[in-house]
């Protein structure tokens, strides 16, 4: 098994480096080496050092390229889904499967994978800790209010004729929350967090606030860079933020001269949600919101 945390990365091996969005904003997974990994050779493919936990679809697909090939880091895209499968098809299989599809890397250089729904499936803990249990993992997350409409505008994009969110986020007319619909479910974060926590110790984790991510883009990447053992190579001269788009941009991408901002997806328009509605769903986060806050040991500011 390599010490993957040694040495400078040379080159970034294909694929983005999807982290420092909000694309740091989501799931991940990381390995060290997997078992079997040899010490000898240079270049090899290996599974991930760590691992992005993004609640989806705050981090989803999202091209994080703000720091893409200026950190040691490799990653795929697509993103790889295995371990969020319910394919009860066993680890072997899945972990052979993940490892072929990763780029090579050389040692020194962190290779990631994130999946957005890893942070929300019952099976992907045991599934991740069988393969490595000491993975680190990121999880962005951002005000769950915010996230369930987001969400629901996504579906909306690409379902029109979607009953309202009104009608989605409660049962009987205003009556429950309805927890079962999964913009909403996908924001109970303390429960999700509790399900990790029985494998992986909070020291595994890394927390990265989606807010932040905007208004302090450098802050938040610093420390992701602090937790993966990284050299802090993105800074704040490397970001401005652009008004028009809402977000903070890349003043120039790697290798290139011209500004990088996300894709046209991100920052798209959310539909209007009648104040009561969002009124009553701040209401029933807020003891989620707070235990997540105990459990974390960070105040996210949402309440
Ligand atoms: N780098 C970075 N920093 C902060 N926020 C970011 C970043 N990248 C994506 N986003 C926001 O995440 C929301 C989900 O994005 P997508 O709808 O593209 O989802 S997905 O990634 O395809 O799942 C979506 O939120 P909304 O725009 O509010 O709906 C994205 O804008």
């Amino acid at each position: 098994m390599l010490p993957l945390w040694r040495g400078r990365g040379i080159r970034e091996a294909g694929g983005r480096f999807s982290a420092l969005g909000r694309e740091l904003l989501g799931h991940w997974g990381a390995w060290r080496g997997a078992p079997g990994d040899s010490g000898a050779c240079l270049v090899e493919k290996r599974l991930c050092p760590s691992s992005f936990l993004e609640p989806p679809p705050l981090g989803g697909g999202a091209d994080a390229e703000e720091a893409e090939g200026q950190v040691p880091v490799a990653s795929r895209n697509p993103e790889l889904s295995g371990l969020a499968s319910t394919d009860p098809s066993g680890q072997c299989r899945l972990a052979e499967l993940l490892r072929s599809l990763m780029p090579r890397t050389l040692d020194g250089q962190i290779t990631l994978e994130k999946t957005p729904s890893y942070f929300v499936t019952r099976e992907a803990p045991g599934r991740i800790h069988g393969m490595s249990p000491d993975t680190k993992l990121i999880v962005v997350v951002r005000n769950p209010v915010t996230r369930a409409i987001s969400d629901y505008a996504q579906t909306l994009s690409k379902t029109p004729g979607l009953p309202s969110f009104r009608a989605l986020a409660f049962r009987h007319g205003l009556g429950p929350v309805d927890t079962a619909w999964s913009a909403v479910r996908i924001g109970l974060y303390a429960q999700h967090l509790t399900n990790w926590l029985r494998l992986f110790p909070l020291s595994r984790f890394l927390f990265v606030s989606g807010e932040r991510l905007v208004s302090d883009p450098a802050g938040e990447v610093g420390r992701v860079q602090d937790f993966l053992g990284l050299k802090r190579v993105v800074t704040d001269k490397h970001f401005y933020f652009n008004a028009t788009k809402g977000f903070p941009c890349l003043k120039k991408a790697q290798g290139g001269s011209r500004p990088r901002c996300l894709g046209k997806s991100k920052g798209r328009p959310h539909p209007r949600v009648p104040e009561a509605v969002v009124r009553r769903l701040r209401d029933f986060y807020r003891p989620f919101n707070r235990r997540f806050y105990q459990m974390t040991g960070q105040d996210f500011g949402w309440d």
